[in-house]
């Protein structure tokens, strides 16, 4: 009897320990369990369309960017400067008073939070840099908005994020969830604005 009773403890002890993980990431990867599907065109339609754009003799290049505390904002400033583009800010309607629950239950819903202001010549850019901080590992939710707010078809899209660490790749299928038939391109975390010529040059938009 004591023997059975033993089991039925340790079985309990399991248990609530595979509860208390499961949650733990759940909260930590809120979009893991999230079905994200990539209908983004594929390496060949990609380059097809970056040659295109790139003999071009003026192309016309949009920085937008999500920034809550400066980081993303400072690098997207820079980036504005050098490429010689238009800068936008994606701004969420309601704002965060909780940033990490509100941004936490977004992500986890697949929410899309309404923006404050829209691009309105949006058909005038042929390349449109994407720029926020990770949050949870994934895109910021106003991003998602931002993606799907406009007919982007023909334009390079680049990703650029800042982060604590987490590397762009780990944000890539929230991304991507949102640039059906689009042309996603060259994406980097940058951890300083030093990175940005490097990464500009790689990209071909500046020589070097
Ligand atoms: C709600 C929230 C979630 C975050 N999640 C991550 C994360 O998953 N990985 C990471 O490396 N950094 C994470 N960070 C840190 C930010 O990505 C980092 O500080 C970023 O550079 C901030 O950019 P910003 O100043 O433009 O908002 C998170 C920050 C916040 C506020």
């Amino acid at each position: 009897m004591k023997r059975k009773k033993g089991w039925i403890a340790g079985i309990v002890v399991i248990a609530v320990i595979a509860i208390l993980f499961g949650g733990y990431n759940l909260y930590r990867y809120p979009a893991m369990f999230r079905s994200l599907p990539d209908h983004s065109l594929n390496d060949s339609q990609v380059e097809e369309l970056r040659e295109e754009i790139f003999s071009q003799s003026d192309v016309k290049v949009l920085v937008a960017y999500f920034s809550y505390s400066g980081t993303t904002r400072n690098v997207a400033t820079a980036l504005r400067e050098k490429t010689g583009g238009d800068l936008f800010e994606i701004t969420p309607q309601d704002g965060y008073s909780n940033v990490y629950m509100e941004s936490n239950s977004e992500i986890r819903r697949n929410e899309r939070p309404a923006l404050t202001d829209t691009v309105e010549n949006m058909e005038d850019y042929d390349i449109v840099f994407v720029g926020y901080p990770v949050w949870w590992h994934a895109t910021p939710a106003p991003i998602n908005t931002f993606l799907e707010s406009y007919d982007l078809t023909g334009k390079l899209i680049i990703p650029f994020c800042t982060s604590g660490g987490s590397d762009i790749d780990e944000t890539m299928p929230t991304f991507l969830h949102s640039c059906d038939g689009l042309a996603v391109y060259g994406e980097r975390r940058i951890s300083g604005t030093s990175q940005i010529d490097g990464w500009l040059s790689e990209l071909g938009l500046i020589g070097g």
